[in-house]
Parts: C-alpha cells; sequence; structure tokens
C-alpha cells in the first residue's frame, strides 16, 4: 500500500492552488503527498514555471524528496523532511507570482524551527494573483489576526511579461496560531488604495483611476471619508476608459463585501482556509458567497487532514467554521 495520500488536482478549480495547498499542508504536518493531474482544469495543465518554483521553495525549506517536480509536469511526488529555518531563494524567470510563492512558504516558515528568509524573484503585480500589496496590506493583517506575521522588503516591482521583481520575506516561527472569530464586521472607518499606471502612461491616469475609484466609492457609501493615495508605478492600465474599468471594478467589489457585512474579501477567503486548518481551536468567518478556490481549498485539507469544515448561512453571508487540528 502506498504511504501517499493522493491528491486530484484537476478536482474543482483545478489549478494550481490545489498544488500549493497539498505541498503547504504535506510540509507542516509530514504527510508523504501525490498529487495527479495537476492543474488539470487549466487549457494547459501541468507545471509552470510559477508553480514548479514554488515546490522547489518548499522543497528547500524542509529538505523534501520529490518526484516529477519538472515543468509541465502532471504529476508530482513530495515527501517531507524536518522544517529546519534558514535562507531560501525561488527566482520564477517569467512574471509569476511572488505573492503566490509567499502563500506556499509562509505557513511552512511559520512552522519552522527558526527564522526563515526568502529572497523571492518574479512578479510583484499582476492578473489573477494577489498583488504584492494585497498580500501585505490584507492579507498580512488577516495573518495576525492568527497570531503569525512577516517582514517584508520591496527592493523591484516586477511585472508581465517581463517579471524580474524582487521581495525579501522574513518569518519568525510561531508555537501555534490561534483560532479567530471574525463573525462581526463593526465600522468600517476609512478605506484606501494605491492607482498604478504602466510603461510611459503618464502618472495623471493613475489620478484618474483613484478619482474614478473614489467617487464610484463616494456614491455607493454615502459621504464617508475616502483618501486614496497616487503612486506612479509601472503597471497595466492602457486607456483612459480602461482606466475607469479597473477603478470601478475594485470600488464594486470592496462595497459588495462591506456591505454584505462580511470580515474577509472573496480573494482571502480561501487563503484563510488553510490558517483555519492549522489554529488550535474553533475558527468562524463570516465571508460573502463561497469562492470555487474556498470549495477547492476546504477539499484539499479535508483530503489531507481530520479538519472538517461547516458552511453556515447567515443571511446574504455564510459562516466558514472548523476545529483546527
Ligand atoms: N485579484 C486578486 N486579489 C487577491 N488574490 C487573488 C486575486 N486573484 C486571484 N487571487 C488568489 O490567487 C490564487 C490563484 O490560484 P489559482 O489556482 O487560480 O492560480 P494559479 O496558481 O496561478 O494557477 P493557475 O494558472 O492554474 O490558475 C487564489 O488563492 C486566489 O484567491
Amino acid at each position: 500500500m502506498s504511504d501517499f495520500v493522493e491528491i486530484d488536482g484537476s478536482h474543482l478549480e483545478g489549478g494550481g492552488q490545489i498544488l500549493r495547498i497539498a505541498i503547504t499542508l504535506s510540509a507542516i504536518k509530514k504527510i508523504p503527498v501525490r498529487i495527479t493531474n495537476i492543474r488539470g482544469g487549466r487549457n494547459k495543465p501541468g507545471l509552470m514555471e510559477q508553480h514548479l518554483k514554488g515546490i522547489e521553495l518548499a522543497r528547500d525549506m524542509c529538505s523534501a524528496t520529490v518526484k516529477g517536480v519538472n515543468f509541465g509536469s502532471t504529476e508530482v511526488e513530495f515527501s517531507p523532511g524536518d522544517l529546519n529555518g534558514g535562507d531560501f531563494t525561488a527566482k520564477v524567470n517569467t512574471a509569476g507570482s511572488i505573492s503566490l510563492l509567499m502563500q506556499v512558504a509562509i505557513p511552512i516558515a511559520l512552522f519552522s524551527k527558526s527564522t526563515c528568509t526568502m529572497t523571492l524573484h518574479g512578479g510583484t503585480n499582476v492578473e489573477m494573483a494577489p498583488q504584492i500589496d494585497y498580500t501585505t496590506e490584507v492579507f498580512r493583517p488577516i495573518l495576525e489576526k492568527f497570531g503569525g506575521t512577516f517582514d517584508f522588503e520591496l527592493i523591484k516591482r516586477g511585472y508581465y511579461p517581463k517579471g524580474g521583481g524582487e521581495v525579501k520575506v522574513t518569518v519568525q516561527p510561531i508555537e501555534i496560531l490561534k483560532a479567530v472569530e471574525m463573525t462581526n464586521q463593526g465600522t468600517v472607518r476609512e478605506v484606501y488604495g494605491w492607482s498604478f499606471v504602466a510603461g510611459t502612461l503618464p502618472v495623471s491616469m493613475a489620478r484618474r483611476m483613484a478619482y474614478s475609484a473614489t467617487s464610484f466609492l463616494f456614491k455607493l457609501t454615502r459621504n464617508r471619508r475616502i483618501p486614496i493615495a497616487f503612486w506612479a508605478r509601472r503597471l497595466w492600465a492602457i486607456g483612459d476608459e480602461a482606466a475607469r474599468i479597473p477603478a470601478k471594478r475594485a470600488a464594486l467589489e470592496l462595497v459588495k463585501v462591506i456591505q454584505d457585512g462580511a470580515c474577509v474579501d472573496d480573494h482571502s477567503q480561501d487563503q484563510i482556509v488553510v490558517l483555519m486548518a492549522l489554529a488550535q481551536g474553533r475558527s468562524a468567518v463570516k465571508v460573502c458567497d463561497i469562492t470555487m478556490h474556498t470549495k477547492t481549498a476546504i477539499f484539499v485539507v479535508e483530503q489531507m487532514t481530520q479538519v472538517k469544515y461547516d458552511i453556515i448561512p447567515s443571511g446574504s453571508n455564510n459562516i466558514i467554521q472548523c476545529a483546527g487540528s
């Protein structure tokens, strides 16, 4: 009989997230894992550069023995060793997301025996992944509620298609992650954000995006004071109308979460599933609709551990609950 827990990488969302969660839990809980049909839900299945470098980083962090860790591979075996801490480097040679490398590595680092320092190269602000600013300004405060945190230094931003960004992350080990109760939104006192433009685009476009986002937010939230900082950096906006589209989308996404009374937004939802599983005690978090990424995260955790989640409808929201292991 095989000692490996087998995870079907094509299930539900069928993307790289299944891989990251399986590898993270494997490293922390010392569970050998075999992931098959990797990214079977995507047009081009198999390991892409970002996923490959993420697994290699996790391998180095826990001295794992691995099989099938090469570009395009659709099946990987990962047998973890000890989490000793130390200095690690991962270099994604494309714009593959540094935040997604952090998604694999930070929980592992928190449970290591000594400090982990990671030098990560790749994209800092790319589509379909957390912006580095999201990871540091949205995800990190949530992580802090669980009792973990990280220091970071943003050395250089990197964008599609070249990448070339660099971030240094330092994580101190913790004894335990604490369970959280986030079911009451409280009062939203301030909203802030960053507006960026790309390449040769003028800073004035970043201002227009920020202005559009502010006025949408103002209309939607009625009279709240909403300061938005203007930062000019290289990013992806391409035209004047295009400047309003991401601004409106950002405003609408945020207002939906605020008005629904949820305590985390749709993108943090799936990222906290793993933290809840690793925390000591019973956690409860109020979210909007359960996303496919969240269902997928729950599937992987339940396959690999004894943790069971309850989803309890609460008005137009849901409360995700579980007792961590
Ligand atoms: N705009 C966003 N802000 C914050 N987080 C995001 C955003 N978009 C996506 N994410 C998060 O990024 C992760 C993406 O996982 P997903 O498996 O879809 O992508 P992936 O690893 O790049 O692989 P694939 O190429 O297979 O899609 C999820 O945790 C998701 O919540």
